[in-house]
């Protein structure tokens, strides 16, 4: 009798040693979402997720300062007083310009700590770990899921700090100030990262998120130029397209509802964070449904509602 052979890397190796040793499934099969991919992820869910953590305290290099001391001064203070009192939180607003019907900009991390971001997002392309870029865009090296609904997402206990707090504290509160429809559809998350780079992934054709809140945050570090790239966002109200450009660090929180795409990138990259709010099931306000505003103490709270664990994609 001859033993069946094992694709199981032997026990011996730690966590880390496994998932590099993993054998990932084709580009062909990630792109078509065969079922074996499925399994992949599913099946590796808690290795990787071991490997991660093992990999941040025996690898990454660099001071660890991922939490909100990345962010815009102003910004992290306005929303620390709305915390303390939530009556404070129209200064939060104020930070935040429409420069489209349903599109605000401000700027939300401070460009001169965005290299310790990039950097750790560097060293985690270099891990070695696999990771499951966003379908829908082609398979780049800094592509990733964020958030631990989906499968394959950057575990890193550190990142994963990070990504808690910006939705958390950030940005659940500011989307039910500046779109209080949204107050209710905001207990899931979800998050990804993606890079415009010419010969990969260039552009994104117009669409709607299945959000009821995005906030996109562009990650670039100053003197990081590119071309092109702009993000057009429709204004149905004017019926007018709105073409915008990203700058180091800035952010666009817009309704997931408002048709936007990105134009194609002509030369440099452009990296981003994009985040969704949206209810349980996948539910987000409805056009012209009345809803309940909340009010200040309520919009300035963590809901209790664990994930439901549905991906959008
Ligand atoms: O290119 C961008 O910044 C927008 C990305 C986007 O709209 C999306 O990924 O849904
Ligand atoms: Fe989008």
């Amino acid at each position: 009798m001859t033993a069946a052979a094992s694709v199981t890397p032997p026990l011996s190796l730690s966590p880390l040693q496994q998932a590099r040793a993993l054998a990932l499934p084709s580009r062909d099969a990630m792109l078509a979402r065969a079922p074996s991919v499925q399994h992949f992820w599913d099946d590796n869910r808690q290795l990787l997720s071991d490997a991660w953590q093992e990999w941040e305290q025996t690898e990454f290099k660099g001071d660890f300062t991922l939490d909100d001391s990345l962010l815009d001064a102003r910004l992290r203070e306005a929303v620390r007083q709305a915390w303390q009192d939530p009556t404070k939180e129209l200064a939060v607003a104020e930070l935040w310009q429409e420069v489209s019907t349903g599109v605000f900009q401000c700027q939300f991390f401070n460009p001169a700590r965005l290299a310790e971001l990039r950097d750790y997002l560097e060293q985690v392309a270099d891990a070695g770990i696999p990771l499951r870029p966003p379908y829908g865009i082609a398979l780049n090296r800094h592509g990733a899921m964020l958030d631990a609904r989906s499968e394959g997402y950057l575990a890193a206990p550190g990142f994963q700090a990070l990504y808690r707090e910006l939705m958390d504290t950030y940005m659940r509160p500011i989307s039910r100030l500046l779109f209080p429809e949204v107050m209710g559809y905001d207990t899931q998350t979800f998050g990804f990262s993606i890079q415009y780079q010419p010969g990969m992934d260039t552009s994104l054709r117009l669409h709607t998120d299945a959000s009821a809140a995005t906030l996109n945050v562009n990650l670039n570090l100053p003197g990081e130029a590119f071309g092109g790239s702009e993000v057009d966002f429709y204004d149905a109200t004017t019926g007018r397209v709105n073409r915008l450009a990203f700058t180091p660090g800035m952010a666009m929180l817009h309704r997931g509802s408002v048709a936007h795409a990105a134009q194609p990138i002509t030369s440099g990259k452009r990296t981003n964070l994009v985040t969704w709010l949206y209810g349980e099931h996948m539910q987000i306000p409805q056009h012209r449904v009345p809803y309940t505003a909340g009010n200040a103490v309520q919009r300035w709270r963590v809901p209790q509602a664990p994930s439901d664990g549905v991906a959008p994609f």
